[in-house]
């Protein structure tokens, strides 16, 4: 499924907090990733159809945002960042409500989606307690089973891994890895390493605006050659924290081990470094500039 972000705008009163957003998603994994404030739940928001947006348009398939409303509900599967308001209904409870919601009113047919969704989150045993008693980790896979909910080919995801342990990061990544090969999934972060090789696309908010939007590639190629590690003292870190930019400072020895992004040699003895993703995100928050 495809969806044009085109020059979307959202204003809280006076408060501009997205501010001409342009993104195109196609079939497969999109990485949002951007620091808190960025506006990326608003972003989510506003496509998920829970709060209107202020100005621009949204085609997702062939459905209009502002227009189409009911329908895009019945395409899209959202999971929210908080799961707060259902706390007191079980699993089966709130998987039934949501299937409720999403228009299957068949009563037989309600059930037999929400027990093959329990089973496919792993859920079954746990389908009669209370989502208030969850561990995280669960909490997260009914979130996933109630966005599955109906078969959607869009589906968003809204900081996916926060409070999770780093087995279930795993499986839940695998999950969306999964889902992503014949649907839209946009997945939103402030992790860097949320957004792993499946999300070949993705955008880089800061401010309410897009400051990157690439593949993975791309990123990296800016910063290709600009990236060395140094060994430093305390004095010279300091120093250095005027001069250049630094993504990590690892304590080493006496000192530290600084990763740094500079064009040429920062100091003597740097060494270059192979660019990862951090250094493409750290570059390009810095530069605050548009592709
Ligand atoms: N209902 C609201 N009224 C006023 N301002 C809001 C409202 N909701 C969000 N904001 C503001 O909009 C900005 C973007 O928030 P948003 O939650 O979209 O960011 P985010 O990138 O998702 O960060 P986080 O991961 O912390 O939620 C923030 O400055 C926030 O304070």
């Amino acid at each position: 499924m495809h969806v044009v972000i085109q020059q979307l705008c959202k204003k809280y009163g006076s408060k501009q907090v997205l501010n001409g957003i342009n993104l195109t998603l196609g079939t497969g994994m999109f990485g949002l990733l951007g620091p808190n404030g960025a506006g990326k739940s608003t972003l989510m928001q506003i496509l998920a159809t829970v709060i209107p947006k202020t100005s621009g348009d949204v085609q997702i398939g062939h459905c209009k945002l502002g227009r189409d409303e009911r329908e895009i509900r019945g395409l899209l599967g959202y999971l929210p960042q908080e799961f707060g308001v259902y706390r007191k209904l079980t699993g089966a409870e709130y998987l039934d409500y949501v299937a409720s919601m999403k228009g299957i009113t068949n009563g037989k047919a309600r059930r037999k989606a929400v027990a093959e969704m329990l089973r496919r989150v792993n859920l079954e045993e746990k389908r009669h307690v209370r989502i208030g008693k969850y561990s995280g980790g669960m909490r997260q896979r009914i979130g996933i089973a109630q966005a599955l909910l109906g078969d959607p080919q869009f589906i968003i995801v809204d900081e996916p891994t926060a409070g999770l342990d780093p087995e279930e990061r795993m499986r839940f990544r695998d999950m969306l890895t999964e889902l992503g090969k014949d649907r839209t999934v946009l997945l939103s972060t402030h992790v860097v390493a949320d957004i792993d090789n499946n999300c070949k696309s993705m955008a880089i908010m800061s401010g309410g605006r897009i400051v990157f939007h690439g593949t993975q590639e791309q990123l990296l190629q800016r910063v290709q050659g600009q990236v060395w590690t140094v060994q430093v003292g305390d004095e010279k870190l300091a120093e250095l924290k005027e001069t250049a930019a630094i993504v990590t400072a690892k304590r080493s020895g006496a000192g530290y081990e600084a990763r740094v992004l500079a064009s040429s040699v920062p100091l003597p003895g740097a060494v270059l470094a192979k660019a990862g993703l951090e250094d493409g995100y750290i570059a390009v928050m810095r530069a605050g500039n548009s592709q």
